[in-house]
């Protein structure tokens, strides 16, 4: 004698308009932002609702949809609203997953379970972000890195957030799971949201490489993963990936994105400033050299990445790397000639004081 679910999991007047755009739940570059607008500000619910359906996991393994949803409802609203690393990130992280997962480099590769893990890790992997960095809680002393000795404080809180959430009868969504499959649901999810802090990216990469260079696919150019260690290593990087996608995404879209972080950075900035710490890089809205930080975070993270994941599912991601350049060369073209914005000359030679503001993205 429960509230009827609504069709979607959310409730809104745009059913047929969300309905439609969740149509396109399996492609690169759904607007996520749209989503939000038309999904009530429930994100991150419609999707992964939206995503387990598609993929049969309450089916598969008998999770009651008010569980789920429950359990989803919960989790969003433990998204702190802060400019970035909010729900919206959660759910863009959670589709973008999912497509990455439909490779048919990969088809038949994970189990059901191992799928499951996935998106489900994908979808908590930010919970309760605060809108600050891993050092800035170390330097300031914050009682969450007290609580996790200096070591991937964030990305550790995100995965106790989201299993304490799980305890709730009404919210555990795995209840009729084996205690083997919660075992290794558990190892999977925690192993890939430790993979999102960024202090890990120069190995996760190397492994990649590796496995890139002796990799082994069957007859149909299918990837063959032995050992779990290979397995969780694909899993870890596909989310590392997602992590870092916005800029493989439309370029509306990705400006977007990275309008909200250098909010969030400019943020962190202020608190340093205000607390008489130095300010980071990339933090101060006053000093933003947005050129040389754009160019470092594709040229030196964002595309070798890329580039390696791409040699791994070839050629099932050779169009989002051809987005990714085309948005790299957008950038550079435009910070390498003078704008039209009288008075600022050309940017590449301008004082470090250029504040280039999102207005001019347009
Ligand atoms: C979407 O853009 C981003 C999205 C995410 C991040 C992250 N950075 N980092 C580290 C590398 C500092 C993190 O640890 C974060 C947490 C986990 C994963 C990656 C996150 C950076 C940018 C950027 C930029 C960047 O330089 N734009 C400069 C820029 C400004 C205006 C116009 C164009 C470009
Ligand atoms: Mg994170
Ligand atoms: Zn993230």
């Amino acid at each position: 004698t429960k509230t009827p679910i609504p069709e979607l999991g959310v409730d809104t007047p745009h059913t047929e308009e969300l309905r439609s755009l969740l149509e396109r739940v399996n492609d690169w570059g759904l607007d996520t932002f749209r989503i939000e607008d038309l999904s009530g500000q429930r994100p991150l619910t419609a999707i992964t609702y939206k995503i387990f359906q598609e993929r049969q996991l309450l089916n598969t393994y008998a999770i009651e949809p008010h569980t789920l949803i429950s359990y989803l409802l919960t989790l969003e609203d433990h998204y702190q609203q802060v400019p970035y690393h909010n729900k919206a990130h959660g759910a863009d992280v959670c589709q973008s997953m999912h497509v990455l997962l439909n490779a048919s480099a990969l088809d038949g590769v994970f189990t059901e379970l191992e799928v499951m893990s996935a998106i489900f890790a994908s979808a908590v992997h930010d919970v309760d972000h605060p809108g600050v960095t891993n050092q800035f809680l170390i330097n300031t002393k914050s009682d969450l890195a007290i609580m996790y000795n200096d070591e991937s404080v964030l990305e550790n809180h995100h995965l106790a957030v989201a299993f304490k959430l799980l305890q709730a009868n009404e919210r555990n969504i795995f209840a009729h799971l084996t205690a083997k499959q919660i075992k290794t649901l558990r190892k999977m999810v925690i192993d890939m949201v430790l993979a999102t802090d960024m202090s890990k990216h120069m190995q996760l990469l190397a492994d990649l490489k590796t496995m890139v260079e002796s990799k082994k696919v069957t007859g149909n150019n299918i990837i063959m993963l032995e050992s779990y260690d290979d397995r969780i290593q694909v899993l870890q990087n596909m989310i590392h990936c997602a992590d870092l996608s916005n800029p493989t995404k439309p370029l509306d879209i990705y400006i977007k994105w990275t309008d909200r972080i250098m909010e969030e950075f400019w943020r962190q900035g202020d608190k340093e400033r205000d607390l008489g710490l130095e300010v980071s890089p990339m933090c101060d809205r006053r000093v933003a050299s947005v050129e040389k930080h754009q160019v470092g975070f594709i040229e030196f993270i964002v595309h070798p990445l890329w580039e390696t994941w791409a040699d791994l599912v070839y050629p099932d991601a050779s169009a989002i790397l051809e987005t990714l350049e085309q948005n790299r060369d957008w950038y550079q073209a435009r910070l390498s000639s003078p704008s039209s914005t009288p008075g600022t000359g050309n940017l590449s030679s301008s004082p470090t004081n250029t504040n280039i503001s999102s207005s001019q993205h347009q």
